[in-house]
């Protein structure tokens, strides 16, 4: 991972997911652009509203009530009111909390929203927004009860509640209140202008950060992935052949002829004296890529996907400042980002059970060709006693079944609800929390393999079945920084450190893997 901070533009070029992540991860700071046309046309969106409140005086979500009370008329001497409303009546968000990283990844991807100009809404709203990145100020936003289509009101309504300095926010660390924060930082409360509140809160700005963060995770994952099988391939006396480019060609999917590449890669130093154990090994390893190779495939399709709706005025209504009109629509449906968040979910899922199906083999006297039961390091004379991986592997089928068990799609159970106005919804928020759940428990069970394959690997090289030059370079650098964090498993040992260490390390991005991302 890259430490050094660098600056995010906001107004101007399309933003990627990295920008997204490296604002979360505070390794970059906002920039709001000071280009006269973004400057101008946000204001401009700002002043046309205003113009039409006063000659036209009939504005839905600003002179009307919301969603389905939308016949309601608001009076002009209520209208100033109506925003405060919004923000406090959706105030009933439940569950955990979304962390800090999350929370700046929501406040970045509602900012790129906004900053399209087809929100209405002033600069000074941007620059609050934006200084709330700035100082660190993140609000403190529970991750339940929104449909993901009405947008994430009601998180989103924690993100409008820190901008006007209500409800809790951290900040420095610690929880305090948000006019606290906001004061601390030397900011003022924001006062909302009419349609503000709907603004900052009626889009698909959760569901998106959440699955930016997770798009990052799934590329790491996937190459991870390889590099596992590429290591439980030598530790099973595997055959190297199954990875051969030239049967790749003959069913050449991009991505998944990249993951057989990457694999034959690690094992070309096995050399012409190698001999595999069987002639073709089970699926777990053979049809690795073929596994693998479908989320690398998806992974271009999932950033183009999420990049457009990050970069999307996802909101209603939207203000057309060339065109003058104010055009009424369902910007807020999240119904992109929904099927993203199911289809990787189901994806990372499949990652899971091919690595536990590897590690089911490397335990298990029966299939790993002379290992130890268990891949027990201990002394002839204490075997009896030591039962090295097994409860790890025990772990492993039990993050497995939870992983698969969440990949029920989310974006097939709409409610209609509120009155039937939202009659239809996309439920994306839901899936994006499955596949960070999924992604959770796939870095766990990956955790737990790496404790098996460094294992199954140095206990081949002790007895002198294959030797250190048959790893090559990338391998032995890979398992040298893996012997840093993983002891050899001689006499039993509680594990959880360990595994909490590397689960650490692989949500950290911490070993270089092929020197590329999947989707880059
Ligand atoms: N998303 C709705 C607005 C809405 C806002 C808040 C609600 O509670 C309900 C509906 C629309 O644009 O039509």
């Amino acid at each position: 991972m890259n430490n050094s901070c660098t600056n995010v533009l906001f107004g101007e070029e399309n933003l990627r997911i990295e920008d997204i992540v490296a604002l979360a991860e505070q390794r970059a700071m906002p920039v709001l652009s000071s280009a006269p046309e973004f400057t101008t046309r946000i204001q401009a969106g700002a002043d046309f509203l205003d113009r039409e409140l006063r000659d036209h005086g009939h504005i839905y979500g600003v002179t009307t009530g919301y969603g389905d009370s939308v016949s309601r008329r608001v009076p002009p001497e209520l209208v100033a009111e109506l925003p405060l409303h919004l923000s406090r009546f959706h105030g009933c968000g439940l569950g955990n909390l979304l962390s800090a990283n999350q929370a700046r990844a929501v406040l970045a991807v509602r900012l790129a929203s906004l900053c399209t100009g087809y929100s209405g809404v002033s600069l000074n709203l941007l620059r609050q927004l934006s200084g709330l990145l700035e100082h660190n100020i993140t609000p403190l936003i529970p991750e339940e009860g929104s449909v993901g289509a009405s947008g994430d009101l009601t998180p989103l309504s924690y993100v409008a509640a820190a901008l006007i300095g209500e409800r809790d926010v951290l900040y420095r660390g610690e929880k305090t209140t948000a006019e606290d924060a906001l004061s601390k930082a030397g900011l003022t409360p924001l006062t909302l202008r009419p349609k503000e509140a709907l603004a900052i809160m009626n889009g698909t700005s959760v569901m998106t950060a959440m699955m930016c963060q997770a798009f990052v995770r799934a590329d790491y994952l996937c190459r991870l992935t390889a590099r596992i099988t590429s290591l439980a391939s030598i530790g099973l006396l595997g055959n190297p052949a199954h990875f051969d480019k030239r049967l790749f060609a003959a069913k050449p999917h991009p991505g998944q002829a990249r993951i057989a590449a990457f694999i034959e890669g690690d094992l070309a130093d096995l050399g012409a004296n190698y001999t595999p154990a069987r002639l073709q090994d089970r699926y777990s390893l053979r049809c690795a890529p073929h596994v693998i190779g479908v989320l690398a495939d998806m992974m271009p399709t999932f950033r183009t996907t999420l990049e457009t709706e990050l970069n999307s005025a996802n909101d209603n209504p939207l203000i057309d400042i060339e065109g003058e009109t104010i055009l009424h629509g369902g910007h807020f449906y999240g119904g992109h980002v929904a099927f993203v968040a199911d289809g990787m979910k189901t994806l990372i899922a499949n990652l899971a059970d091919l690595m536990d199906r590897q590690m089911a083999l490397l335990v298990d006297t029966k299939f790993n060709h002379g290992l130890p039961s268990n891949l027990s390091g201990s002394d002839a004379d204490r075997a009896s006693i030591n039962h090295g991986l097994k409860a790890v592997q025990i772990g492993v089928s039990a993050w497995t079944a939870e992983a698969l068990k969440n990949t029920m799609p989310a974006s097939v159970f709409s409610r209609s609800t509120e009155c039937h106005n939202q009659d239809k919804v996309s439920m994306g928020t839901i899936a994006a929390r499955d596949c960070l759940r999924i992604l959770q428990l796939t870095e766990q069970v990956a955790a737990a393999n790496l404790i098996a394959v460094k294992q199954a690997i140095t206990l081949r090289l002790k007895n002198g079945e294959i030797r250190d030059a048959q790893l090559g370079n990338d391998l032995t650098t890979f398992l040298d920084a893996l012997g840093r964090d993983i002891p050899f498993i001689a006499e039993d040992q509680p594990l959880e450190g360990t595994l909490r260490l590397l689960v650490d390390r692989i949500q950290g991005r911490h070993w270089a893997l092929y020197g590329e991302d999947i989707a880059s």
